[in-house]
């Protein structure tokens, strides 16, 4: 069988999924898409918002156009998606090495953007042949030729090489099926040899354990096998095996250049890393596939149901959750303010909206969540070293010799016009330019900012300057020694733990006074007032005050109908779900999160 494995990627929403999708309908997997959603339980969260989080691979028959009449080559081609979001670039990396070739999809009306150029610069990285792919061309606004000269410009792939296609109209498509035989190579790749599987991406079967969805770069694997897994020396036995296509389809063994998936018993997904590789105990490879990295959790936040008795239906539902994911970590952490909670770890922001927002939907959870914090490193003064991710648990200032804290290599696009404006930005997030690439009549600005720095409203920020078209795209490159300290924050004087936030010196005083302007807003009115105040190390910085008034609804109803009374109480009893009672004070969801508003 001749096979080509390719991926797709593109800047979101650049009209991935929907030339996915056009793909398969012409090779006649129509409807497929939606039956594969069912067997793999695609999030429900993915769709709604458009990205695409985890997908699963599709096998699809392709024969060629023949004008002899006889029928032409067929072709086995294995379609592997990628995740949209810059929180997952190393499964992206990952997904791609399972590949040979990518389709490199530009909107013709919007031009590179940033994770174009990350992305394309990943496929470079894996070695992968490059198709580009001018899409959305059916767009008034389309400007096919002026994007592929971007694309030479920027990533250097001749301009005269793309191809214009439309996901929505279907233009395009069958040269994008053609070049994908005549451009990307076919898999290499000894099937006698000793058996070297990647694997690019692992789901949870509630049957099955967990599968393992591989490409095999060498050798042959079947069932009944004995595999062992390089990063931590683990074997298990293979019980079922095959291809996707899309729904999983068994088969008798699966050998070098092919993609598929293994169930072998595992019931930890830990054990299943993205990354890893697999051999076989009786034919072992001697060397894994490079670049192995376990999943890091490089953003964290605590997590709190605000009815007490939940505490144990919250710790079910994060361990049926990491069953799928192996990205996300959990540890319960006490709060004197808010109770029994988790310390939960995430792979960025997105990544830990999407964990929060299952956990209500599909498990019928109330949470508080605590402000997003990156990990510091802190030395002591009597010489120790210390690892935390947690403000509550900072030591206090007299004790700490020095803080370190993560830097990311950002990079964003956008038009000339709105430079001075986005590095003003830039520069108040305390980064540093690396350099300026002028791409026509866009620039790319690489800078090297605090990761803390752009946890808050940064992506927000820079929409909304840039008037939405600036792209950002980032890496966490290393730590750096930062001026740092702990701003505390007290509610009716009494100190909450958990809205201790970590933030750097010359900004202490600013975000002492937004977060108390914004929680005095929050909170409801009380029968007395209640001060809300920011320190740091005992010494108030900020102070606001909750006025006293009794917000009464009944009044509006001037005593008449009793089934409009009931409504508004119910939806007062709604609205206080998401609070949580501090001292005598009930504290909503928001003041948590009141580091995190917008208005500077
Ligand atoms: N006019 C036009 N619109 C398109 C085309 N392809 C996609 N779109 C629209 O562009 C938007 C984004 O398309 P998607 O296919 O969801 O984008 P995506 O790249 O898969 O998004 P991510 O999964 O987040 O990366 C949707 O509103 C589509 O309807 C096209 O060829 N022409």
């Amino acid at each position: 069988m001749k096979f080509r494995n390719f991926s797709i990627i593109a800047h979101v929403d650049h009209g991935k999924s929907t030339l996915a999708d056009r793909i398969l309908e012409s090779l006649g997997a129509m409807g497929e898409r939606d039956k594969r959603d069912q067997t793999l339980d695609t999030l429900e969260l993915e769709r709604e918002r458009g990205i695409t989080i985890k997908s699963t691979p599709v096998r699809l028959n392709y024969t060629r156009p023949d004008s002899s009449g006889h029928g032409g080559e067929e072709y086995v081609f294995n379609l592997i998606d990628t995740p949209g979001h810059v929180d997952f670039g190393y499964e992206v990396s990952r997904s791609l090495a399972a590949c040979e070739g990518v389709l490199l999809l530009v909107d013709a009306s919007q031009g590179v953007e940033a994770q174009t150029i990350v992305n394309a610069y990943l496929a470079i990285d894996s070695g992968l042949e490059i198709i580009p792919v001018i899409n959305k061309i059916d767009l008034p606004a389309a400007d096919p030729e002026g994007a592929a000269q971007e694309m030479e410009d920027v990533v250097g792939i001749p301009a005269e090489h793309a191809i214009f296609a439309s996901g929505k109209t279907g233009v395009g498509v069958p040269e994008i099926l053609e070049a994908i035989v005549e451009r990307i190579p076919a898999p290499s790749g000894d099937p006698e040899g000793p058996l070297k599987a990647l694997i690019f991406d692992s789901v949870y079967d509630a049957y099955q354990g967990v599968l393992l969805f591989v490409r095999v770069l060498e050798g042959r694997v079947s069932p009944k096998d004995k595999i062992n897994l390089f990063s931590n020396g683990k074997n298990f036995d293979v019980e079922r095996l095959g291809t996707f296509s899309p729904g999983l389809v068994v088969g008798k063994s699966l050998e070098a250049g092919e993609v598929g998936w293994i169930a072998a018993g595992i019931r930890d997904i830990v054990d299943a890393q993205v990354g890893d590789t697999i051999t076989r105990t009786d034919f072992p490879t001697s060397e894994p596939f490079p670049g192995f990295k376990p999943a890091q959790p490089v953003v964290f936040s605590g997590l709190y149901p605000t009815d007490t008795e939940d505490y144990r239906k919250l710790r079910e539902a994060l361990e049926r959750l990491k069953l799928n994911d192996a990205a996300f970590s959990f540890e319960p952490e006490t709060s004197e303010a808010l109770g029994f909670g988790f310390r939960c770890g995430f792979l960025g922001l997105l990544h830990a909206e999407i964990v929060q927002e299952r956990l209500e939907r599909e498990f019928d959870l109330d949470l508080i969540a605590t402000a997003p914090a990156v990990i510091y490193r802190i030395t002591l003064t009597n010489g120790e070293a210390l690892v935390t991710q947690n403000p509550a648990q900072f030591p206090t200032r007299d004790r700490i010799e020095l803080i370190e804290e993560p830097y990311i290599k950002m990079s964003v696009m956008l038009p000339e016009e709105h430079v001075g404006s986005v590095m003003q930005l830039l520069q108040e997030r305390r980064g540093s330019m690396v350099t300026m690439n002028y791409i026509g009549r866009r620039v790319e600005l690489i800078y090297q900012v605090p990761f803390a720095e752009i946890l808050y409203d940064f992506h927000d920020r820079l929409k909304s300057i840039s008037r939405g078209y600036a792209s950002m795209d980032y890496e966490i490159i290393d730590y750096r020694e930062g001026d740092l300290q702990k701003v505390d924050i007290y509610v009716n004087n009494e100190i909450v733990d958990a809205l201790a936030v970590i933030v750097h010196e010359s900004k202490a005083y600013g975000l002492g006074r937004k977060v108390v302007d914004k929680m005095a807003e929050v909170i409801p009115r009380q029968m007395w007032a209640v001060p809300v105040q920011a320190a740091i190390g005992g010494k108030i910085i900020a102070r606001a005050t909750v006025k006293a008034y009794r917000k009464d609804v009944l009044a509006k109803c001037y005593g008449g109908d009793i089934s409009r009374k009931k409504k508004l109480l119910n939806k007062q009893k709604k609205g206080k779900a998401r609070m949580k009672q501090i001292g005598t004070v009930e504290v909503p969801q928001e003041a948590f999160l009141a580091v995190l508003s917008t208005e500077d």
